[in-house]
């Protein structure tokens, strides 16, 4: 399986994806500028954390019109898998490939944490090595990860069983119906604020997060 992981200026995240998929797990991956157009032979696309353009004008917004985004939504398009985490979740949202959007923390401040969170399905290349409802715990670092979107937009995703995964007991950014990762409803792309790659070696704290890369072995695409 190869994966392709974005590089944006001011990505921050990148490396430590592909220390995830080349070192730990022994996969191809290839570091792909934000310019470059060719990426017909990925087969997981990854959006990494950081803090493309500065985050200037909102996390995410400028980075949605770099030229590899439209191979990003082609990909998707084709029904291969996608993964934003973190800022790679907000270009997601930007570029409309999720709906809602990820705004300001409720509290405003910088959040960088380990939090509980719950995995609420488990039928997707994403989570299938995970329990139904299994807690785990993964490292989150963001200013800008509220989830919001509108009743009518939060009841579809609620409805189509979006939401992969839920922040449990304290609600550490204001999100709506505590989200903190969701799927498009074909389930092949995913954005999530929590950081499963800082959580993939016992030395950092936890291996929950490799989990979810392990997964996408299984299966390197889902028909939509
Ligand atoms: N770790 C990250 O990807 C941070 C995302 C974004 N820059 C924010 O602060 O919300």
């Amino acid at each position: 399986m190869i994966f392709g992981v974005v590089v944006f200026p001011g990505s921050n995240c990148d490396r430590d994806v592909a220390y995830v998929t080349r070192d730990i797990m022994g996969q191809p991956t290839r570091m792909i500028w934000h310019q470059e157009t060719d990426i017909t032979e990925i087969d997981v696309i990854v959006l990494p954390g950081g803090f493309s353009y500065g985050d200037y004008l909102r996390c995410g917004a400028i980075a949605r019109f770099s030229p590899i985004m439209q191979q990003v939504i082609e990909h998707a398009n084709q029904g291969k898998l996608v993964i934003g985490i973190c800022n790679g979740f907000q270009v997601l949202t930007e570029a409309h490939l999720l709906p809602g959007i990820l705004v300001k923390n409720r509290d405003t401040h910088f959040i960088c944490d380990r939090l509980p969170l719950k995995v609420e399905r488990n039928d997707l290349p994403w989570t299938q090595l995970y329990a139904q409802d299994e807690i785990i715990t993964l490292p989150v670092a963001h200013g800008e990860g509220q989830f919001f979107a509108s009743e009518q937009t939060l009841t579809e995703i609620e409805g189509n069983n979006q939401v992969l995964f839920r922040y449990v007991g304290n609600n550490p950014n204001g999100s709506q119906n505590r989200i903190a990762g969701i799927c498009n409803r074909q389930g092949n792309v995913l954005g999530m604020m929590p950081h499963p790659e800082r959580s993939a070696d016992n030395l950092v704290g936890g291996t929950y997060g490799l989990k979810l890369f392990q997964g996408l072995l299984e299966s390197v695409t889902i028909r939509t």
